[in-house]
C-alpha cells in the first residue's frame, strides 16, 4: 500500500469566480489526485469556517492564500509517511492539528480540500474509482437528481423569496433516463418563460431566475414546463424546494413574500403547497435556530413529505443528534465542506440512516469541475443528490460522472426513483 509523499495546493477559481482551494496529494507509488473546495453562498452559522485573507485588494478580501498555506506548512508535513488508506488517521490528524470545534485556525477549506484529495489518491492507487472505493459492493444506488431549475433568494437578483424550485424525475427506470428527462423539462421551462416574456437569465446554480410576484408562480410555470414536455407532474416528475428560510429571518419572523410571518404562519403556508403540489421534498422550510418551530413543522407535515435540515444540521453530527432526539426534520443535506472531512460526512449520513433519516448529497452554489460528491453519493447509497441545473459545467460535471457509474456499475445498477421519498405516494 502507499503512503503519503506530499501535499500540494494552490488557489484556484470557483463557478462565480472567487478563489477557492485545490490541494494535490502524491502517494509513493506514483499517484496524483487532486480535490477542489466548493463554497456556498446562503451559508449556515453552525458550518465549519471557510478561511478567507480579508485583503480588501485580492478578490475583494475572498482570497484563500492562508488556507493555501495552512496546506503547505502545516497540514502537508504532518501527512508525509501515512498509509494513503487510513482515512480516518488522516483525518482525525487533521482534526486535532486544527484544535478548534469550527476548524476555524486552519480553515475547514484547507482541511476538506486534503481529506478529499487523499481518498482520491488511495482510491485510484488500489484501482478503484472512488465510489467502489469509499462504498464496497454496496455502492450500487443512483441517486434522484434534484434539478434546481429555477433559482431565487440568494442565488438570484430577484424578488423570489424561494432558493431553489428542484424537480425530481422519481418515475424514470435509470439515472440516465432522469437526467434527459430533467434536461428537456429545463428546456421547456425556458420555452414558457420566453412565451410569457419573461427573463431566462441564469442564477448561480443554473437555473432560470425570472422576476416573479409569487413562489407558487414559480410552481405553476415548472408544472407546465413538466407538461409541455410531455411528463406527468408527480407520477414522473414531482417537485421539491430548498427554501433557505434562514435568509430571510430576523428578529423572530419571517419576511416572506414582503409580510411578516411566525413559524406556525409558514407552516401553513407549506401545508397547503403540499396540498396543491406533487412536493416530495422542502429544505430549510424554517430558520436553523428556530428549534421549536422545526419540531411543530415535522410533526404537522412529516408523514407527508421530507422535510430537510440544511442549515439546521451543517452535516454535523451533533446537531443532526440533537435533530433526531427532537424529532426536527426528517432528512440530512449532506455537504461536505459544512463539517470538512470525509470521515465525518460519513458518520453524519450513518448517523441520519440509523434514525431513519435520509440523505441528499449536496453541492454549494459556488462550485468547481470536482466531482467527488457524485461517487460519494453512489458510495452512501443517498438517494438523491442536487447539483443544480442540467446545465453549466460545474453542474453537469457531476451528472456526467453519475452517468459514468451507472455504466461502470452495468446491470447492477439501481436507480432510487420514487423509492428515494418513502413519505410521498404519486398519485395515480
Ligand atoms: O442552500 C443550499 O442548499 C446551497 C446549495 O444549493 O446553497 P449555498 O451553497 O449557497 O449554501
Ligand atoms: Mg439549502
Amino acid at each position: 500500500m502507499a503512503v503519503i509523499e506530499q501535499v500540494g495546493a494552490r488557489e484556484i477559481l470557483d463557478s462565480r469566480g472567487n478563489p477557492t482551494v485545490e490541494v494535490e496529494v502524491a502517494l509513493d507509488d506514483g499517484t496524483l489526485e487532486r480535490a477542489a473546495v466548493p463554497s456556498g453562498a446562503s451559508t449556515g452559522e453552525h458550518e465549519a469556517v471557510e478561511l478567507r485573507d480579508g485583503d480588501a485588494k485580492r478578490y475583494l478580501g475572498k482570497g484563500v492564500e492562508r488556507a493555501v498555506t495552512a496546506v503547505l506548512d502545516e497540514i502537508g508535513p504532518e501527512l508525509v509517511g501515512i498509509e494513503a488508506v487510513e482515512q480516518r488517521v488522516v483525518d482525525q490528524k487533521l482534526v486535532d492539528l486544527d484544535g478548534t470545534p469550527d476548524k476555524s485556525r486552519l480553515g475547514a477549506n484547507a482541511i476538506l480540500g486534503v481529506s478529499l484529495a487523499v481518498a482520491k489518491a488511495a482510491a485510484a492507487s488500489s484501482g478503484l474509482e472512488l465510489f467502489r472505493y469509499v462504498g464496497g459492493p454496496n455502492a450500487h444506488v443512483l441517486p434522484v437528481p434534484m434539478l434546481n431549475i429555477l433559482n431565487g433568494g440568494a442565488h438570484a437578483d430577484t424578488e423570489v423569496d424561494i432558493q431553489e424550485f428542484m424537480i425530481a424525475p422519481i418515475g424514470a427506470e435509470t439515472f440516465r433516463e432522469a437526467l434527459r428527462w430533467g434536461a428537456e423539462v429545463y428546456h421547456s421551462l425556458k420555452s414558457v418563460l420566453k412565451s410569457k416574456g419573461l427573463s431566462t437569465g441564469l442564477g448561480d446554480e443554473g437555473g432560470f431566475a425570472p422576476a416573479l410576484s409569487s413562489n407558487r408562480d414559480a410552481l405553476d410555470l415548472i408544472l407546465e414546463a413538466i407538461e409541455k414536455a410531455g411528463y406527468q407532474p408527480g407520477r414522473q416528475i414531482a417537485l421539491a424546494l430548498d427554501v433557505a428560510a434562514t435568509e430571510f429571518h430576523s428578529d423572530g419572523a419571517y419576511t416572506f413574500e414582503k409580510q411578516k410571518r411566525s413559524a406556525e404562519q409558514m407552516t401553513g403556508y407549506y401545508a397547503e403547497l403540499v396540498r396543491d403540489y406533487p412536493l416530495v421534498s422542502i429544505e430549510d422550510p424554517l430558520s436553523e435556530d428556530d428549534w421549536d418551530g422545526w419540531v411543530r413543522l415535522t410533526a404537522e407535515l412529516g408523514e407527508k413529505v421530507q422535510i430537510v435540515g440544511d442549515d439546521l444540521f451543517v452535516t454535523n453530527p451533533e446537531r443532526l443528534e440533537e435533530g433526531i432526539s427532537r424529532r426536527a426534520a426528517n432528512a440530512l443535506l449532506v455537504k461536505v465542506n459544512q463539517i470538512g472531512t470525509l470521515s465525518e460526512t460519513l458518520d453524519a449520513v450513518a448517523l441520519a440512516t440509523s434514525y431513519g433519516y435520509k440523505s441528499m448529497m449536496s453541492h454549494r452554489s459556488g462550485e468547481t469541475e470536482d466531482t467527488t460528491i457524485a461517487d460519494l453519493a453512489v458510495a452512501t447509497g443517498a438517494g438523491q443528490i442536487k447539483t443544480g441545473a442540467p446545465a453549466r459545467g460545474e453542474r453537469t460535471a457531476k451528472y456526467n460522472q453519475l452517468l459514468r457509474i451507472e455504466e461502470a456499475l452495468g446491470d447492477a445498477a439501481r436507480y432510487a426513483g420514487d423509492l428515494a421519498f418513502p413519505r410521498y405516494t404519486p398519485e395515480s
